[in-house]
């Protein structure tokens, strides 16, 4: 297939992108490199560099045969501050990219939905069926667009595909070697500042609350290792033929606390990690743990890299790449 990917210059993104040249597909990444960086977008991809809102009319043309849609902000956190940010990028972007989608006569599309929409559920692990209580900005922006994608489909025959991340973690080791990973800057995710510490870039790593309803008072995330998620990627391109929107949670069911998530770290990388507790992070769900069975059974998904020391080993391989 010949695919547009936008956001292929970011973490998930360019490995995406690095998965579908695999598979033999012709990529065109479209990025503004707001927070990628052109050097991730895999060699044999062509890169054009441009924002969604301003570009994607041109940039799409009537000869792809899908989209997939990593192009985002990701910061939840600092959603709440700056909400007007998350909407018109996540949002307003994922709109643009319909309308030229439908100007083009292009009509399969991978969307990069959150686990974050959910914000606290009734239920653990997390069905797709959950009710929808999207803590934050961010993750409001993301439903709203999931719920763009339902109406597209209805009206104009779209055949789009929202895949709910949980948190991913890791790196993709490619068959010749290199690796493609996240460097995200600043940065926002436990487990890479975990990982500057132990690299020594960092003094210690903050904890965000130790007072929610969970085990050991700190939040509990279920993590995703990239090359798994990449793989479901793949796998719902290859469901995608008549109009319609599904919705598949993408997450290995297992719930590591933020404390466990840094003693992981610590037995990793053979370093201690300093940690020093902080408030709350505005807008932080106390637990996520998906419900991936939808997945494993329509688009015929089994995660490889189960094991969270296993992603930790690859993020800090990366990191010393
Ligand atoms: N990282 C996670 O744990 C996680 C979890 C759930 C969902 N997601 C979703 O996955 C997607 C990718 O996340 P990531 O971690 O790779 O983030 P990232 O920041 O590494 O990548 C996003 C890329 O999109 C580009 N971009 C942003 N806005 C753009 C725009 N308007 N036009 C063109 N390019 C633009 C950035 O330059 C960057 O290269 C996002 O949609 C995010 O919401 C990520
Ligand atoms: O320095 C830090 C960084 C994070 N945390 C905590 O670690 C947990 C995980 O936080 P991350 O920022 O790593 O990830 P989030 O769960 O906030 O969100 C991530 O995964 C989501 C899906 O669950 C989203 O889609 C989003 O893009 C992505 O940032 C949270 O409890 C957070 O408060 C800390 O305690 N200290």
């Amino acid at each position: 297939m010949r695919l547009l990917v936008t956001g292929g210059a970011g973490y998930i993104g360019s490995v995406v992108t690095a998965l579908l040249l695999d598979a033999g597909h012709e990529v065109v990444v479209l990025d503004d490199l707001s927070t990628g960086h052109q050097d991730a977008v895999p060699q044999g991809a062509t890169f054009v560099r441009g924002r969604v809102h301003d570009s994607i009319a041109d940039v799409l043309t009537p000869d792809f045969d899908g989209v997939l849609h990593f192009a985002a902000f990701i910061a939840a956190g600092e959603s709440v501050q700056k909400p007007e940010k998350y909407w018109d990028n996540n949002a307003v972007g994922t709109l643009r990219l319909l309308d030229a989608m439908r100007a083009a006569g292009v009509r399969r599309l991978v969307f990069s939905s959150t686990a974050n929409v959910y914000g606290d559920p009734d239920t653990v692990p997390i069905p797709e069926t959950a009710a929808v209580r999207p803590p934050n900005p961010y993750a409001t922006s993301k439903l709203a667009a999931d719920h763009a994608l339902t109406g597209e489909a209805v009206g104009h025959g779209l055949s789009a595909v929202s895949l709910r991340y949980f948190n991913v973690a890791g790196a993709l080791r490619r068959a010749d070697g290199s690796m493609i990973g996240e460097r995200h800057d600043p940065e926002t995710h436990l487990i890479p500042i975990a990982l500057q510490v132990a690299a020594g870039r960092r003094e210690k790593l903050q904890l965000f609350g130790d007072d929610y309803d969970t085990p050991d008072g700190t939040n509990v995330r279920d993590y995703i290792h990239v090359a798994d998620l990449g793989t479901a990627h793949l796998l719902a391109l290859g469901t995608m033929d008549g109009p319609g929107h599904r919705v598949y949670n993408l997450g290995n069911g297992n719930g590591f606390s933020n404390r466990q998530v840094v003693e992981v770290v610590r037995t990793v990388t053979g370093h201690p990690i300093p940690v020093e507790m902080a408030p709350r992070r505005p807008g932080d769900p106390a637990q996520l743990v998906a419900s991936s069975e939808k997945a494993r059974r329509e688009l015929g998904w089994t995660p490889q890299h189960v094991d969270l020391a296993t992603m930790v080993a690859d993020a800090w391989a990366y990191m010393n790449y």
